[in-house]
């Protein structure tokens, strides 16, 4: 099969702003090349658009009011506001990538569109991702394939996580055999654990950096507990974690997934800013620990990814719960910042071959199927 050049674009749960990676891939071997250390690393730059104060804002409102969505079509509040935000900055992103790296449009063969989630109900099938990718399309000059969670949830999966079949190619492509686990820490976190066999099984943990983000803005106006400095001075509640690991998502089997809002932060509000912090940032490394009661095998070795790599505090913690060698992506030539994106456009290409993007192991759809809906310019 041909390589293509495909260009990811994730917009993740933090609400940070857009990631764009560039890969090469045929949708089911991803092009790599022997980076620092010697590390096997895929081939293709990246770039980002991050977003202003206001824009986040609008994204916050657009959430709030999309929890009286009904049917996926519907767009109530700052909806439509929001939607047409979103397709103008991830065409800004492109448009600045592109030119970035001397590219022409017509260098790049599809592009993978996650678009913003705005609500994630699996079990009420729906999930929805704003942006217009057709819009998108018609705006850079270039094929885009986005609502790539619908069919999934049309067809009874959960809608996420998509990202495990690129996990199960970077492996493949990096010369990895299992046991072994991938954690990507955003907003929320989810994990693919790989077997010795090369099976794999997903879902989301539980919450990723979402509570710590919240709780570090309304104590300290700070985007975030950078390296996870506050969270290390404090002492995690243990009673109300244990409390917090109640919750009913914990036992349920995969494949699951979480909606980012399913938890708050407000469960830590009587706490000290510092108590708080290391509250959420140990329900998150305890969260991502009980993955380790749905393993059919116990990974002897983790791939950190996701913002939350960077969260040494967090790192430190999973170190603990996990009992298992730990690494961040970025140690392995891996990009804990871009896996997603790069996911993305993994999934574009296997979109438009009609290859399957999930799987019962991963969604709980009952086949594997494809998904995503094709715009041309
Ligand atoms: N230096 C740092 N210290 C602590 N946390 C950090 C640091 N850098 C990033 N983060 C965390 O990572 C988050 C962003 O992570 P990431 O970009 O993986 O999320 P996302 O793509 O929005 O999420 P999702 O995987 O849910 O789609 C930030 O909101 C912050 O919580
Ligand atoms: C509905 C939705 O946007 N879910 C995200 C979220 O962020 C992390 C986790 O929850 C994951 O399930 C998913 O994103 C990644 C890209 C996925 O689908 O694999």
């Amino acid at each position: 099969m041909t390589m293509m050049r495909a260009i990811g674009l994730m917009s993740g749960t933090s609400l940070d702003g857009v990631d764009v990676a560039l890969i090469e891939t045929d949708g089911e071997t991803v092009s790599v090349v022997r980076g620092h250390n010697n590390f096997l690393e895929p081939l293709g730059p990246t770039g980002y658009r991050g977003y202003s104060d206001d824009e986040k804002a609008l994204l916050r409102a657009a959430t709030k009011d999309a929890e009286s969505v009904i049917a996926p079509g519907d767009r109530p509040g700052r909806l439509p506001e929001a939607e047409a935000f979103v397709t103008r900055a991830h065409a800004e992103a492109v448009e600045q990538f592109l030119a970035d790296h001397g590219l022409a449009a017509s260098e790049i063969d599809v592009i993978g569109f996650h678009g913003q989630t705005v609500i994630h109900r699996p079990d009420h099938r729906l999930s929805i991702q704003v942006g217009d990718g057709q819009a998108l399309a018609s705006r850079l000059g270039i094929p885009v394939v986005s609502d790539l969670r619908r069919a999934d949830i049309d067809a009874g999966g959960q809608g996420a996580p998509l990202v495990p079949i690129f996990h199960k190619a970077l492996a493949q492509a990096s010369g990895f055999e299992g046991p072994f686990g991938i954690l990507n820490i955003g907003g929320v976190a989810n994990a693919t654990l790989i077997d010795s066999k090369g099976g794999i099984i997903a879902f989301d943990t539980g919450p990723g950096n979402a509570l710590i983000d919240e709780w570090m803005q309304e104590r300290e106006n700070k985007n975030l507990d950078d390296g996870g400095r506050t969270a290390a001075r404090g002492r995690p509640d243990e009673p109300l974690l244990a409390w917090l690991l109640t919750h009913p998502f914990f036992v349920r089997r995969p494949p699951k997934s979480l909606d980012r809002n399913w938890f708050s932060h407000k469960l830590a509000g009587q706490l000290s800013t510092e108590d708080g912090a290391a509250t959420l940032t140990a329900f998150t490394a305890r969260a991502v620990a009980r993955a380790l009661d749905h393993a059919p095998e116990i990974p002897t070795r983790w791939i950190v990814a996701g913002g939350g790599a960077r969260n040494g505090e967090l790192v430190r913690l999973l170190n603990y719960h996990l009992r298992a060698e730990i690494t961040t992506a970025d140690a392995i030539g891996w990009s804990s910042a871009y896996l997603e994106a790069q996911a993305f456009a993994h999934l574009a290409v296997r979109s438009l071959r009609g290859l399957p993007i999930t799987f019962p192991s991963t969604t709980g759809v009952r086949e594997a199927i494809t998904g995503g809906v094709l715009a041309r310019p």
